[in-house]
This record gives structure tokens, C-alpha cells and sequence, in this order.
């Protein structure tokens, strides 16, 4: 198959589609883990809450991700931000390509980001900003990109205060004060590190049990934020149960533990591998904001947190670097920035290496 053909095939116009073409039917959505239904459900933490930090904490160490209420995040920036996505995604495939992500770039419109790792394509379409989104939102909207400029900018601006917020209330519940961070300012905040927005567009499918809106994976960061529109898709995996969905609660955000704050816990607090699937009549849409460390920082487990009864179990890296690793072994990842479990004689119980993906 010549190049230009795999191109045209990974941007199908998922929207016209009246069956699935075999290059998006994977044999194995319903495989595996089985889908929880009656199981207990994912946390739901009001931030008001006077013993939040608790149940913070005891999410992440037992589920790595959890929703949060009372947020602070006005409801108004979420709905925006959900119609800009909207209206992206529902332009012509033609002009949505003229902000196409490059083939070594990340910022754009594309295909998942971790595509190539899948003999099968997903079910899905994303828009990646990084840093500034001025140029790839001119692309798409020539006559004024204003609206969506405004928009993107306020989301990034409320969920880098949310962030901090959770941030302290993550390290707190680990025993970790601000002297501690070497990213945090004197007075906490925490320096802002390049934030990541990824739009996501699910669209109705004509066969959603053979296909696969976004595959499984754990995210790269430290935290993940994640707003889903009222359609739910989002599912985790949690030991001993299985696939459990995070029903979308109005007003509510998920939290994911991304594979950076899994490092810097020294395993406490584990990455939760999750995944999207589709459905047949509804179009999802989810935002979600990737927070990492300022570029120069190396992530390492917290001195806090290792002593030699508890030796730290992965190496310093930055988050470029970790990113680099991940691009290369996708899920294996955490394995490899690992130090040797023989050698110290610790398991990290958490650890994604045997799990199988695609
Ligand atoms: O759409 C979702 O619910 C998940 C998105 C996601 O996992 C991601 O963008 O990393
Ligand atoms: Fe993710």
C-alpha cells in the first residue's frame, strides 16, 4: 500500500461511516479483562471536604484515578471548552488537515498518538496543543480564531490552579511539604511546566463492540485532568475486577495518576492503565490536560519516601526523557526507567510491564 493511501486511510471521515472497515475492527475489545458492572465504583471526592487529602491519597494508592466535585473549576469554562471541541471536530476532514500534527510532531490534528503501536486504527481523532495553539487554530478558522483562542487560554488558565491544588493535596497526603518540591516556589506554587491539552472526539459507531476508541494505556505525566462530555466511554482497569467505567458526572473531573507521579511515590501511588470505547448513537468528546514537571526537573522517588528498607525503585527523568522512552516502548515504559528489582529485592506490585495491550 503506497504511502499516500495509509494517510488518506487513517483520516476517514468517521462521521459518514455506515460499517466499520476492517482496518478499524480489533478482535479483541470484548477480550480480556471483562467489562465490571456491579463492581464498586470509581471515587467521587468533594474538594470542599475537610478530610479531601485522605481520600485523595487512598484513591491514588488504590485506584490511581478518582473524580472530583467542588473543584472550583466554573462550570461555564468546562461547557465552552466542550463546544470549541465540538465545533473543531465537526469541521470538513479536508480543513481539520490543514492543522495536521506533522509526522515528528505532537502538536495538531491526527490520529491517536499511540496508533503506531496498533496494527488496527482507532476509533477516535485528537487535537493536541502545546504551547502556543495560535497557529494551528488559524489554520482552521482563517476568518478568526479568536473565540477559541479565549476559550483554550481560560481552560489552561483553571486547570493549572486545579492542578496545584490537587498536586498538594496528592504530596500532602504522602507526608510531603513545599520545601520538599524543587519545583515549588516559596510560597507553593508550583513552577508552570509546558502543559499538554488533548482533544478527543469519538464518533458514533456502526459497530462499537469490534472497535477501539482509544487503546490501553497509562498517561506520561504526573497528573492527568480530564473532562468527558454526558457520554460515557472512559474505563479503567483495577485489579482482580477488571474494566470499570467512570461514569460522567456534570460538573465532575477526572483525575488520572500519571506514570511520572507513580515514579516520584516510588510506586505508592500507581498510573492507572485506562482506555476509551465507543458507542453506536452518541458522539463523545473528552479534554484532557496533561501536567508534567518544568523541563529541567528530573523525577525521581522523593527522598521522603525511600530508606533502605525502602530503596527508591526508578531512576531520575526528566519528562522529555520518560516521553522518549514511552515513544519507544509504549506501555513498557515504566519497566524500563526502572531500577533492578533482583539487585534491591523490592516488587513494585504496581508495575504495568506484564500487562498485554494490542
Ligand atoms: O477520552 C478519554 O476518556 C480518555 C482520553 C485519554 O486517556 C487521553 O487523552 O490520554
Ligand atoms: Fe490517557
Amino acid at each position: 500500500m503506497s504511502l499516500k493511501l495509509l494517510k488518506n486511510e487513517q483520516h476517514l471521515d468517521l462521521n459518514s461511516m455506515k460499517e466499520l472497515p476492517d482496518s478499524y475492527a480489533w478482535s479483541s475489545v470484548a477480550d480480556g479483562s471483562p467489562t465490571s458492572c456491579g463492581s464498586e465504583p470509581v471515587p467521587v471526592i468533594n474538594l470542599e471536604d475537610p478530610d479531601a487529602m485522605m481520600h485523595v491519597g487512598h484513591a491514588c494508592k488504590t485506584w490511581g484515578v478518582f473524580q472530583v466535585m467542588n473543584h472550583g473549576v466554573p462550570m461555564m469554562v468546562l461547557d465552552d471548552m466542550e463546544a470549541s471541541g465540538r465545533k473543531l471536530f465537526s469541521l470538513p476532514v479536508h480543513q481539520k488537515l490543514q492543522a495536521a500534527r506533522s509526522a515528528d510532531g505532537v502538536s495538531g490534528y491526527g490520529v491517536a498518538r499511540i496508533s503506531s503501536f496498533f496494527p488496527k486504527l482507532m476509533w477516535s481523532e485528537g487535537f493536541t496543543i502545546i504551547g502556543s495553539h495560535y497557529e494551528h487554530a488559524q489554520k482552521l478558522w482563517p476568518h478568526g480564531c479568536t473565540h477559541f483562542c479565549e476559550v483554550v487560554e481560560e481552560y489552561k488558565k483553571e486547570m493549572n490552579k486545579l492542578v496545584n491544588k490537587l498536586m498538594w493535596l496528592i504530596l500532602g497526603s504522602l507526608g510531603i511539604t513545599k520545601g520538599d518540591i524543587k519545583w515549588a516556589s516559596p510560597t507553593g506554587e508550583l513552577k508552570e511546566a509546558c502543559p499538554v491539552l488533548q482533544l478527543n472526539s469519538y464518533p458514533a459507531c456502526p459497530d462499537p463492540d469490534r472497535a477501539m476508541g482509544l487503546a490501553a494505556h497509562t498517561d506520561s505525566t504526573l497528573l492527568t485532568i480530564l473532562h468527558q462530555n454526558n457520554t460515557s466511554g472512559l474505563q479503567v482497569q483495577r485489579e482482580g475486577t477488571g474494566w470499570v467505567t467512570v461514569p460522567p458526572i456534570r460538573g465532575a473531573l477526572v483525575v488520572n495518576v500519571g506514570d511520572l507521579l507513580h515514579i516520584l511515590s516510588n510506586g505508592t501511588y500507581t498510573s492507572v492503565l485506562h482506555r476509551a470505547i465507543v458507542n453506536r448513537t452518541q458522539h463523545r468528546l473528552s479534554v484532557a490536560y496533561l501536567y508534567g514537571p518544568p523541563s529541567n526537573v528530573r523525577i525521581s522517588p522523593l527522598s521522603k519516601l525511600t530508606d533502605s528498607f525502602h530503596p527508591p525503585l526508578y531512576r531520575p527523568v526528566t519528562w522529555s526523557e520518560y516521553l522518549g522512552t514511552k515513544a519507544k516502548h509504549f506501555n513498557k515504559a515504566l519497566s524500563i526507567v526502572r531500577l533492578c528489582a533482583q539487585m534491591n529485592g523490592f516488587v513494585d506490585v504496581n508495575d504495568h510491564n506484564s500487562v498485554l495491550v494490542g
